[in-house]
């Protein structure tokens, strides 16, 4: 039996000097204006893993309404889902992100990118793809307005 999910998130570009993406603190001229760190690789990931068993969206789980998450980082909510599936005796057979922007440039940091959730799912390098596209200057994301991720996954017996 395998089950599939699928997310995507968005954050509007602010002021600072880095994003997160995939747990990995990427240099910009730009920050994310969020209620947590702002991750959107994670958090589209965290929507697919919890929809792929029905249980919900990241909001839901870790509502911007809560102090708790201010300023959050975005791995802990990743370590909550996989446990949640993990309890459920499903784990992550394999996640396909794609990060939307013009910039940052991700990859020089998809590597890293990529072990990091590897790391946080135990599961192999190769089961964790990060893709990056550009919306060829259309569009929010090509305007640089904000950054987008898309992510889906496949969840197989634990
Ligand atoms: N933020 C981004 C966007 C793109 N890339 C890489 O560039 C390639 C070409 O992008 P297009 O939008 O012109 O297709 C893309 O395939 C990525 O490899 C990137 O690293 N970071
Ligand atoms: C992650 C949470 C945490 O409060 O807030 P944000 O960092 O604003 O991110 P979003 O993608 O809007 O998801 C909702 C929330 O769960």
């Amino acid at each position: 039996m395998v089950r599939i999910g699928q997310g995507y998130d968005v954050h509007a570009f602010g002021d600072g000097d880095h994003v997160m993406l995939a747990g990995v603190r990427v240099p910009h001229g730009r920050g994310i204006v969020a209620h947590s760190d702002g991750d959107v690789a994670i958090h589209a990931l965290c929507d697919a893993m919890l929809g792929a068993l029905a249980l919900g969206d990241i909001g839901q789980h870790f509502p911007p309404s809560d102090e708790r998450w201010r300023g959050a980082d975005s791995r802990a909510f990743l370590r909550h889902c996989n446990a949640l599936i993990g309890q459920r005796g499903w784990k992550v057979g394999n996640a396909d992100i794609t990060v939307i922007c013009e910039r940052p440039k991700v990859g020089p940091h998809a590597q890293a990118m990529r072990e990091c959730l590897s790391a946080e799912l135990g599961i192999a390098l190769d089961a964790v793809s990060i893709k990056a596209t550009t919306t060829e200057t259309l569009g929010f994301t090509g305007r640089g307005e904000g950054i987008a991720a898309m992510a889906v996954c496949l969840l197989v017996s634990a």
